[in-house]
Parts: C-alpha cells; sequence; structure tokens
C-alpha cells in the first residue's frame, strides 16, 4: 500500500496525459482535465511474449498506431512492477504523440505510476469502485465480462466501457472462459444496452482479417449498440507487419462485409397485397439464372452428386463438384455470379476444414454459400461439425435443411434417426424455431416439409406447395441447395426473394411433374421434375409467369 501511495504521489507530479490530450483539443482549465477523447474502433493489448524475433513493443506500437490502432493496452502479464512502470513510461511517450490513449491492465497501480489515461480491470482484479476512486473520475476505466450475470454488474458501474470475451477459444488467454461466439456477444450487448443504453463495448478473444466482418455482423442486435469495435492482441502483435495488420483490420472494420444486402434492396411490402409484385420477382430471379449461368460449387456428398449436378443444369446454372482444397480460392473468385453449396453429408476432420476454407473463401469473394446440416441431429460429430460451421468459419447466407436438421440448428436437443425428420412439432412451432434460427446468425433459414418455412427472422413466408413424391428421390431435399444457390447467385438483392423463387420453381415444377403422363411412380417423377425445372425456366426467361398460378404462399 506504501508503495502504491508512493507511485499516486510520483503520478500526480506527472503530467496527465489524459489533462494533457484534451487540454490539446479543447483547453479546459488545469484543475478540472476532461476526460480523454474514447474511439474503440481497434484496440491493441499487448503482450510481448507473442512479438515476432527482434520485434520491439514500441516499435510495434507505433506501427500499428500508423496502421489505424485508435487506443493501447498495455497487458504484460510476467512483469514485475518497476520494468512495467518502466515500460509503460517509455510506451505512453509514443502513444501520446500520437493522441491514442494508453490503459493499463490489472494494475491501477502501475496506471497511476506512468500517468496514463487509465486502466482496465477483471473479475480477479481491484474493485470497480476502488480502481474510479484511485484514477479519478477522468481516468477511462474498462470492464471484462464473459457472461450475463458479469455484464450486468458492469453495466451498474460507471466504467467507460466494456470488453467481451473470449469471442472464439484464444492461446493468448489460456484460462479465459468459454467462449461465447458472436450471438452470446449479442446477448451481451441487449443486456447493457437495456442497463446503460449509452455504454459502448469491444469483443476480443482470437479475433483477426478473417473472422471480424463476421463477428460485427453476427453480433449486431436488431435494437441497441453494436459493439463500438474489437480488441486484437495475436493478430497485431505476432504479425510482422504491424501497421499493414492494423490497417486490413481498420478497413474490414469499416467496409459493410460483402455478404450485407446492398441498402434498401429488400421487399419490405411482405403481404397478400402485394403477391403479383412479389411473383413477378420471382419470374425475374429464374429468369435471371438463366441470363448468368451462375457457377454452383458444389461440396456434397456422393449420393447426390449426379442427381445435383442435373438439377442445377435443368435450372439454368452450371455445376462443378470440388473437394479440392486447393480450388477452394479459385472458384469463389472466378466469376462474378458463383455461390457454393456446403452439404454436411459426411462430416469428418478433413470435410470440417474444407468446409472452413469454401466459407473463408467465399465470404472473403462476398459469394453465397448455402449450408444444409444433413443429419445434424444423428450423431455426436454432427452437432459439433455444424456448432463449428456456424460459430467459427464464418457467414452463412442460407441454412436450409428439414425440420429435425433446422431445430437441432437452433439447439434443440432433437434425435434424429439418419438423415430424416420425423420430429413432427406444429408449422406454428416450427416458424419460431426458423425465425429463431435466422434472428441469431442474421441470415436466411429454409426448413423444408410438406410446408416450407422460410424467414430472415423479421419476415416469414410459408410455402404449401409440392408433392410428397420428394421425398421418396434420394438427393430431392440436397440439390434443393443447388438451386438456392444458382438463385443467390444470380440476384443478390434480397436473399429471402431468392430462396422463395428457388422454392416455388422446385415445388411447382414437382407438381408439374406428377401431371405428365408417365409420371407413376418416385422413378418417372424425378425425370418430369428435371422437364418441368427446365420448362419452366424456359417460360421465365420468356417473362411468363403463368406456371405460378396455383402457388400457395402464407407471409407472416
Ligand atoms: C479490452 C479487453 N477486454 C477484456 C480483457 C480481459 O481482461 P481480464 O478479464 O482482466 O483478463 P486478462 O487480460 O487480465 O488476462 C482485456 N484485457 N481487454
Ligand atoms: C485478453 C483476452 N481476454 C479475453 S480473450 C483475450 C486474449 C485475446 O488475444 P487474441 O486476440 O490473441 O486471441
Amino acid at each position: 500500500m506504501s508503495e502504491q501511495a508512493a507511485m499516486m504521489s510520483e503520478a500526480a507530479n506527472d503530467t496527465a496525459v489524459g489533462a494533457t490530450m484534451a487540454m490539446s483539443t479543447s483547453s479546459p482549465p488545469p484543475t478540472s482535465p476532461a476526460k480523454p477523447k474514447l474511439d474503440l474502433t481497434l484496440y491493441l493489448v499487448t503482450s510481448s511474449s507473442l512479438l515476432p524475433p527482434n520485434a520491439t513493443l514500441e516499435s510495434h506500437i507505433e506501427s500499428a498506431i500508423k496502421g489505424g490502432v485508435t487506443i493501447v493496452q498495455l497487458r504484460e502479464k510476467n512483469l514485475d512492477t518497476a520494468p512495467f512502470i518502466a515500460l509503460g513510461k517509455r510506451i505512453h511517450s509514443i502513444t501520446k504523440k500520437y493522441g491514442v490513449p494508453l490503459l493499463i491492465n490489472d494494475r491501477v497501480d502501475v496506471a497511476l505510476a506512468v500517468g496514463c489515461e487509465g486502466a482496465h480491470i477483471g473479475w480477479d482484479d481491484m474493485d470497480y469502485t476502488t480502481a474510479r476512486n484511485l484514477l479519478g473520475p477522468t481516468a477511462i476505466i474498462g470492464l471484462s465480462v464473459s457472461n450475463v450475470t458479469q455484464a450486468s454488474l458492469a453495466a451498474s458501474t460507471t466504467a467507460d466501457y466494456i470488453g467481451i470475451g473470449p469471442v472464439f477459444p484464444t492461446r493468448t488467454k489460456p484460462d479465459a472462459s468459454t467462449p461465447l461466439y458472436p450471438p452470446g456477444v449479442r446477448q451481451i450487448l441487449e443486456l447493457i444496452y437495456s442497463k446503460r443504453p449509452e455504454l459502448p463495448s469491444v469483443a476480443i478473444g482470437s479475433i483477426n482479417a478473417t473472422n471480424l466482418q463476421a463477428v460485427l455482423y453476427k453480433s449486431r442486435p436488431a435494437e441497441g449498440l453494436p459493439l463500438a469495435g474489437v480488441a486484437v492482441v495475436s493478430a497485431i502483435i505476432s504479425s510482422t507487419d504491424p501497421e499493414s495488420a492494423a490497417s486490413t483490420l481498420l478497413s474490414l472494420h469499416k467496409a459493410p462485409p460483402p455478404w450485407a444486402p446492398p441498402p434498401q434492396s429488400q421487399t419490405t411490402v411482405f403481404t397478400h397485397f402485394y403477391l403479383p409484385l412479389i411473383l413477378s420477382k420471382v419470374v425475374t430471379i429464374i429468369r435471371s439464372i438463366k441470363e448468368h449461368k451462375p457457377l454452383v460449387h458444389h461440396i456434397t456428398n456422393a449420393v447426390v452428386k449426379n442427381f445435383s449436378a442435373n438439377i442445377t443444369l435443368a435450372t439454368g446454372g452450371s455445376p462443378i463438384m470440388s473437394e479440392n482444397m486447393e480450388e477452394v480460392a479459385d472458384l469463389a473468385a472466378i466469376t462474378p455470379h458463383s455461390a457454393c453449396l456446403v452439404n454436411m453429408g459426411t462430416s469428418g476432420p478433413a470435410e470440417r476444414r474444407l468446409y472452413a476454407l469454401a466459407i473463408k473463401e467465399n465470404n472473403k469473394a462476398g459469394k453465397p454459400i448455402v449450408f444444409d446440416p444433413v443429419g445434424a441431429g444423428a450423431t455426436g460429430t454432427r452437432k459439433e461439425t455444424v456448432r463449428w460451421v456456424l460459430d467459427e468459419c464464418g457467414y452463412v447466407d442460407v441454412i436450409k435443411g428439414n425440420e429435425g436438421e433446422i431445430r437441432t440448428v437452433a439447439g434443440e436437443g432433437i434425435r434424429m434417426k439418419g438423415v430424416d425428420s420425423d420430429v413432427g412439432g406444429g408449422v406454428e412451432e416450427l416458424v419460431k424455431v426458423v425465425k429463431g434460427v435466422a434472428g441469431r446468425e442474421r441470415n436466411v433459414v429454409v426448413a423444408t416439409g410438406a410446408t416450407d418455412v422460410l424467414s430472415d427472422g423479421t419476415r416469414t413466408i410459408l410455402v404449401m406447395n409440392g408433392h410428397p413424391f420428394q421425398a421418396l428421390v434420394t438427393g430431392m431435399g440436397c440439390a434443393l441447395g443447388s438451386v438456392l444457390c444458382a438463385a443467390l447467385a444470380a440476384n443478390k438483392d434480397d436473399k429471402l426473394m431468392s430462396c422463395l423463387a428457388a422454392v416455388l420453381l422446385y415445388n411447382t415444377a414437382a407438381e408439374r411433374a406428377v401431371k405428365r403422363d408417365g409420371a407413376k411412380g418416385p422413378g418417372s417423377f424425378s425425370v418430369a421434375f428435371l422437364d418441368e425445372l427446365y420448362e419452366i425456366g424456359e417460360l421465365c426467361a420468356k417473362g411468363e409467369g403463368s406456371w405460378l398460378n396455383d402457388v400457395k404462399v402464407e407471409f407472416m
């Protein structure tokens, strides 16, 4: 305590940088320094042990600030007090030059001794009130939270910001709590907003250039403050080029993610009154498949490959079946109109690596991903693959599955026998599940069955068309994924409308197929179905929409 008191008096003699920074902008009287400006956009947290060989923390931090870091936290777990203070002072002389606040991790005494702008404290550290009393009202103080209980307590303080994490598993903090993943971050943001609507937050834990946009997008609450920024350690500290690492992260932060729909592109008038308008869009979308012949990269199971390729061709798309990791990036970038189907028909470690790569490369190229969680509830491995794809691999634009699969994705403990779904809940109940998953993932969910349920979390559509023969042909369910891909690749404006077009095309083709001469059972039906897909496409190419006369849809 006496050591701390001594440091506090030393700090009082030192020029308070918060005051200096604030004074340089608004010149308040020296006796009442204002709080330094807090910009959490790109928050660098240090760890000298992760520096590349021959790099110094001083030069690394300076370069990172040049690249766009907006706030720095000195987090040095293995330093004794004296060298920690000495390092803090050296770093502070750098951050001050750029007007970037410096906070000290855990050690309020060191923050005082350094005379920097504040401290970041966790649950094992000094309590908030004591830290605030010691550091004073103008210091920046951040608090860590790892769950909603901590978030509730933290939001009842006057802390300046909240650090939410870990988002993902991280090697940088071996004692970190269970990962939250973006939906968990979102829950915490909602809780914080309900208690202190103006309190900003950052997310931390294995955030890097690959996942930053997905973290920001998927964690964004429907209402209230989104993340103010992201905090990173290894993504900048372990880089050999911290300036460009920081500037890449910053530009990703500023840019809309490639999968976000263009502003104002969504059909907002979604009621029966507008059915003719909606159906004319369906025709336009199917016509655009014919026009663009989108490439559909299939990562799918062996049983359905041939059928899926034929369905894609009949629809007007161009199928490619490839599980070669080496060509995933090329396929994602080869043409402006492409999409990738990730069908979890088989799900071992090699497939998981392939799915991750496909999602990463298609996210990067701004190409839609349709994820089919085949047999999701059948085994623990499949459940884990679903969790991993959705939590850790990036963003999937559409999830398509039968009721059991979608309920498993929602987190229900459904036991599926193989890949078939026999859960048999009512449609109303299913609508809630589908909307819930779509809202959680901020994407579109298509649940197939006698009534298909499509939702983007806000708008929900029921489609009652189709024929029971569809359930008797192997690959029929999986190949809908191909048509969804073709429609999404051809029309980027409104994903829900593209999915509706694909589902109406598919189910109407089935109804028309059984009316054809000779379609007496599943075998002849599957051939007639291909012909009908093709014929409907031809009608749409001519702008003809009469094939939609018998659609049975409901908007909710
Ligand atoms: C911005 C930010 N958020 C969270 C943390 C984690 O802090 P804490 O829980 O105190 O864990 P350690 O960093 O001390 O290991 C952080 N440091 N920064
Ligand atoms: C300090 C901290 N708190 C939660 S996760 C974490 C470590 C983040 O480091 P990285 O960005 O390297 O995963």
